[in-house]
């Protein structure tokens, strides 16, 4: 009796003359004045206990000086505030990093709740068509929290009973131009739960420099870049396969270049060995002397490459029975293989015995490689099937700048665009848009903005000046060690 009635709905009517004025006719019901005030205030109680709930810092900031100028006077309570201020600008000024943490980004958050997402939520949410109109009532998702960082504004959002990610994902344009940002992410906090991350300024907008060599190498966190978030980017390149597409001029070489970089203190140890496949002739080329191997004509590559699936087959026949997954040690490092544009062995290559050669060992090395401490970190252009038959055995995808939009979802996997992996428009000039992509993790369904440190000529030379040096410690043969 207390809902709002509906009425006749205007789509219930069928006229058939035209230019008939359709009539809206309201269903009236008489209800006590004392119902309709206890429900008002109700209302207003719930929503004064659910503003303190969810904002007190706010409400205490209203209240406390409000209470004091009730109870010593205006003066007072103008020194109360005019002393905090004070006081909040000397912190941020001296410390700024606990100033935010503190309060500086708590501040900003509650702002742009307010004036961005509260104020415009229900307008925004009816046009991009997430709110739903039942029986004469308007049912929204629900803004459950907004909170900020140096680069973006993360909003968490209470989906309507029934709605899908996909929903979302969808109209992930719409959000992000209603809210005022350059793009919307979307990702999920748990069942019914969304986070939407909408970016308000791209950390990520200026080249990086290489990366200093890390004195310890940790083979799950190999520092390559930055992340949108502003942290550091890091790749597991150990128990996993890093496929990495894009189309030239995106910036494939600076992932590989920083992906050895970070290894070099690892290879000078003997605990790592990369082996560089270069049939383009180009990439890897200029720093061969930092690899354990370098292959670059066709049939030099199938070789490496079935030596490396022996090898792999070697350890697995050692491992059986005694261990399940591999440490890196001198005897048995952890062995990467790096192909540079593997589509010219896996497609482009004419001579058909040999692209099978080159296949079945790839799709070896990727099924069966990860427990036995062997990697493959490849890189493309061209992400079709065709083209690269086996990129589903790569855990891990990164895709940078793509010529078309159904290429994202070829490389990062079904919805990974809705989400917001916008490869495609990835700028295609270098200052701004080389080494910038999206990650997919094995573990995470939801892409992550990147860039990679941009490893030039002279650090390569470098790198070969200081680590390549240092002689090749061969494997040590299996019979050898057991
Ligand atoms: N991470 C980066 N940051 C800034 N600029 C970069 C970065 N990576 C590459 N560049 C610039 O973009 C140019 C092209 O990069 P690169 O050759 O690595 O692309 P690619 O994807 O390997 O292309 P191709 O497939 O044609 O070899 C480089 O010459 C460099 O000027």
């Amino acid at each position: 009796m207390l809902r709002k009635l509906p009425g006749d709905t205007a789509r219930d009517l069928v006229s058939t003359t035209p230019d008939t004025a359709i009539v809206f006719r309201p269903t009236v019901v008489n209800t006590p004045a004392i119902v309709v005030i206890v429900i008002a205030l109700w209302r207003f109680l719930a929503g004064i206990v659910h503003t303190v709930w969810r904002h007190p810092t706010a409400v205490a900031s209203l209240l406390v000086p409000a209470a004091v100028a009730v109870r010593y006077g205006w003066t007072w309570a103008g020194l109360l505030v005019g002393s905090v201020l004070v006081l909040g600008v000397v912190w941020a000024l001296l410390h700024r990093v606990s100033f935010l943490a503190v309060a500086g980004w708590r501040l900003l958050a509650f702002w742009r709740w307010m004036w961005i997402y509260r104020r415009h939520w229900q307008p925004v949410m009816v046009i991009a068509g997430l709110s739903k109109v039942m029986k004469g009532r308007d049912y929204l998702p629900v803004l459950v929290r907004v909170s900020c960082d140096d680069f973006t504004d993360r909003v968490t959002v209470k989906m309507l009973s029934g709605q899908s990610v996909e929903d979302w994902a969808k109209r992930t344009d719409h959000l992000a131009h209603a809210f005022g940002a350059l793009s919307c992410r979307v990702s999920i906090v748990r069942a019914g739960r969304l986070l939407l991350t909408f970016p308000r300024r791209d950390p990520l907008a200026t080249p990086i420099e290489a990366l200093p060599i890390p004195p310890a190498v940790d083979l799950g966190a190999v520092p390559v870049g930055k992340r949108e978030d502003g942290r550091p980017w890091t790749l597991k390149l150990h128990g996993t396969h890093v496929l990495v597409a894009g189309a030239t001029g995106s910036g494939k070489g600076s992932i590989i270049w920083s992906a050895v970089r970070g290894l070099l203190p690892a290879v000078r140890a003997g605990l790592v060995q990369i082996i560089g496949l270069d049939p383009k002739l180009m990439e890897l080329s200029y720093g061969r002397e930092l690899f354990h191997r370098y292959a670059s004509s066709p049939e030099e590559c199938a070789d490496a490459l079935e030596e490396t699936v022996a090898l792999m087959h070697d350890r697995a026949g050692l491992y059986a029975g005694h261990q399940r997954s591999h440490t890196p040690s001198v005897a048995y490092p952890f062995v990467l293989v790096v192909v540079d544009e593997v589509a010219f062995l896996t497609a482009y290559q004419t001579d058909k015995h040999l692209r099978e050669r080159v296949k079945a060992a790839l799709a070896t090395l990727t099924t069966q490689g990860r427990a036995v401490g062997v990697g493959v970190l490849a890189a493309l252009q061209d992400p079709r099937k065709e083209v690269m038959s086996i990129r589903n055995l790569f855990p891990d995808k990164i895709a940078l700048r793509l010529d078309e939009s159904e290429q994202v979802d070829m490389v990062l996997g079904e919805g990974a665009r809705d989400r917001g992996a916008l490869a495609d428009q990835i700028s295609p000039i270098p200052e701004r848009g080389a080494g910038v992509g999206f990650v997919r993790l094995e573990t995470s369904p939801d892409p992550v903005r990147v860039r990679a440190a941009y490893v030039c000529d002279a650090d390569i030379h470098a790198m070969v000046a200081e680590f390549a040096s240092s002689p090749a410690l061969p494997e040590v043969p299996s019979e050898e060690v057991a």
